[in-house]
């Protein structure tokens, strides 16, 4: 079927603490700008037209979501997220099984983390473009540009030496949004998690099925905001982008 009369359910895994960032509050409400993190993430998602639905996991005690103006918008719904984000995400599949996904199972879903507020309504243009040569799937990614190294496990903070240089030959980053065929992507997740697997993306449980999907090449810009000097690094970015 062509990809242009396929429906996309966004799906946002929302529902984790930010232990890394050490902030008071979970990092997707902390203010970039004018708006909390997680709002730039809905907005980007919400504005798309191919995109009729958005899910969010929260946090079972998330107490901030409510108080954003999107969490009114007809396009989105929540669910409560799971321990990992990869359970958060199957939470919200799951949901989309009960009243989404229809017989022939052509909903997609495109997974995008709360923590990447900077993604551009282009980048979700080229995922979904994608579908045609990419009918499996695929991911924003970003071809890796430093010399990589793997260290020895350090003793100590502040003691890492390195212990290989990796070859960074067809090696990417990878990003969100994560765009796959929702039934697939539910039984493979599922399936996978059943077995213990470690998932940290959607491209892993579809690979764990032997699945190799697309790899798209997404801004660097697009970052996860995860450390507190990504902030300030994201509040630039998204100047940037507001400003074109
Ligand atoms: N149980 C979880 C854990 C994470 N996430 C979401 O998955 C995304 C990417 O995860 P990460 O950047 O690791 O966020 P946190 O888990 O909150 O960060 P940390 O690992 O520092 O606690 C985030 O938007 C986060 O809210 C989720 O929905 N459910
Ligand atoms: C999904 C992801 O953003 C792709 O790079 C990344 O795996 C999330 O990892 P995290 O440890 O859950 O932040």
């Amino acid at each position: 079927m062509n990809s242009a009369k396929q429906s996309v359910v966004a799906i946002v895994p929302a529902a984790g603490i930010g232990a890394r960032m050490g902030a008071s509050i979970p990092k997707q409400y902390l203010m970039l700008g004018e708006q909390t993190i997680l709002a730039h993430t809905l907005d980007s998602l919400i504005s798309h037209p191919n995109i009729s639905k958005v899910i969010v996991a929260l946090h079972p005690e998330d107490e901030f979501f409510a108080n954003l103006s999107q969490a009114n918008h007809a396009k989105v719904m929540t669910v409560i997220g799971g321990n990992e984000r990869a359970d958060s995400v199957l939470a919200a599949l799951n949901e989309l099984s009960v009243n989404q996904v229809n017989a022939t199972g052509d909903t997609w879903a495109l997974v995008h983390d709360a923590a990447r507020p900077c993604l551009t309504q282009t980048d979700i243009d080229k995922l979904l473009q994608s579908r045609d040569h990419h009918p499996q799937g695929a991911i924003l990614a970003m071809p890796v540009r430093d010399t990589m190294k793997r260290s020895i496990v350090a003793k100590e903070a502040n003691s890492a030496q390195v212990a290989e240089t990796v070859c960074r030959d067809n090696l990417w980053h990878a990003l969100t949004p994560q765009l796959f065929p929702c039934q697939q992507l539910k039984n493979n997740l599922a399936a996978a998690l059943e077995q213990g697997v470690q998932i940290t993306d959607e491209a892993s449980a579809m690979e764990w099925a032997g699945v190799n999907p697309g790899l798209v090449s997404g801004r660097a810009d697009n970052i996860k905001v995860t450390h507190p000097d990504d902030l300030q690094l994201a509040k630039l970015f998204l100047a940037n982008i507001q400003s074109v």
